[in-house]
C-alpha cells in the first residue's frame, strides 16, 4: 500500500494555475522534491499536509480518503510537516514551542516530555531547550521546526526547505537524520540544494511549469548531465538539463509522471 497516493492534482491561487495535474505515489523512504522558485513545492506539500484541500484531483493518505473532517484529523496526527515559513508566540521557549506542536498534533499528554526531549536530541537542541525562541538564530529555529515535525514518529514527514540556515555541519547531520527518518516514515523534502539530496533521496522529483518533469533515482537524474549544462556536479548538471527542457536547451530525458 502506497503512504501517499496524489492523483491528477490541479491547485492554484485566486484562478491562477500552480500545479496542473500532478500525480505522485509513495511508500515508505525519502522522495526529494526539486523545482525553481515558484515551481510549487510548498503549495504541493500543503495539500499533502491537509492544509490545503485539492481544487481538482484525489489524495489518499494511509490507504484512505481525507476528505471528511474526521478523516483529515485522523490523518494530521500521524503527520509532521515543517511548512516554509512558521510563527511561534514570543515569549515561548524552544521546548514550550516544540511540546505546544505535540499537543496540537494531539500526542498523548504522558507522551509529550519524552517526544519532545527526543525530538529535540534528534536536532542538537537539548541545550537550548530553554532558550527563547526569539533568540534563536535562523539556523536554530529551522532545527526547532524540524524537531516539531518529527514528533511522535509520524508516519509522513514533509519538509519544506528544512536546510535553509543550517551550517556545513549541521547539514551533514541533518542528511543522516534524514536516512534514518526515511527508515520508518515516508518523507517528502523540499529545497532548493540538489546536492542536500544526493547521498539522502533514493528518489527525486523535480517540478516546472507546474508539473512533474522528472520523478527518478539521483542517479539517473545525473545520468542526464551534459558538459554544457550549467551546475558544478553531475547531479546539478541533470537538474539543469531538466529544467531547460521546454527552453530548448537540451533534448534529452529521463522524465515520467
Ligand atoms: N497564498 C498565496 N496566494 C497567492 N499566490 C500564492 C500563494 N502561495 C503561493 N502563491 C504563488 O504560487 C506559486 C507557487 O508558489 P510556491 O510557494 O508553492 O512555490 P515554491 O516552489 O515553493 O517556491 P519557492 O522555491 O520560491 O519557495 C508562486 O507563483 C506564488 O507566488
Amino acid at each position: 500500500m502506497n503512504v501517499i497516493e496524489l492523483n491528477g492534482l490541479h491547485q492554484g491561487y485566486r484562478g491562477k494555475p500552480v500545479l496542473r495535474g500532478v500525480s505522485l505515489s509513495l511508500e515508505k523512504g525519502v522522495y526529494g522534491l526539486l523545482g525553481p522558485n515558484g515551481a510549487g513545492k510548498s503549495t504541493l506539500l500543503r495539500v499533502l499536509a491537509t492544509a490545503a484541500a485539492p481544487q481538482e484531483g484525489t489524495l489518499r493518505l494511509f490507504g484512505g480518503e481525507v476528505r471528511t473532517r474526521g478523516e483529515v484529523r485522523a490523518a494530521r496526527r500521524r503527520i509532521g510537516w515543517l511548512p516554509q515559513s512558521f510563527g511561534c508566540p514570543p515569549a515561548f521557549t524552544v521546548e514550550d514551542f516544540v511540546r505546544h506542536c505535540a499537543w496540537l498534533r494531539e500526542i498523548p499528554a504522558g507522551r509529550i516530555p519524552e517526544e519532545t526531549r527526543t525530538a529535540l536530541a534528534r536536532v542538537d537542541l537539548l541545550d537550548q531547550a530553554r532558550t527563547p525562541m526569539r533568540k534563536l538564530s535562523g539556523g536554530m529555529v529551522r532545527r526547532a521546526g524540524i524537531a516539531q515535525a518529527t514528533l511522535g514518529s509520524p508516519a509522513v514527514v514533509l519538509l519544506d526547505e528544512p536546510t535553509t540556515g543550517l551550517d556545513p555541519r549541521q547539514r551533514m547531520q541533518f542528511r543522516s537524520m534524514l536516512r534514518e527518518l526515511g527508515g520508518s516514515a515516508c518523507v517528502v523534502l523540499s529545497t532548493h540544494i540538489v546536492e542536500d539530496l544526493a547521498h539522502s533521496a533514493p528518489r527525486l522529483g523535480v517540478l516546472h511549469g507546474g508539473r512533474v518533469v522528472f520523478d527518478g533515482t539521483p542517479r539517473e537524474l545525473a545520468d542526464l548531465a551534459h558538459e554544457q549544462a550549467p551546475g558544478d556536479t553531475p547531479l546539478e548538471q541533470g537538474y539543469s538539463v531538466v529544467l531547460g527542457q521546454d527552453t530548448g536547451l537540451s533534448t534529452s530525458s529521463g522524465a515520467h509522471g
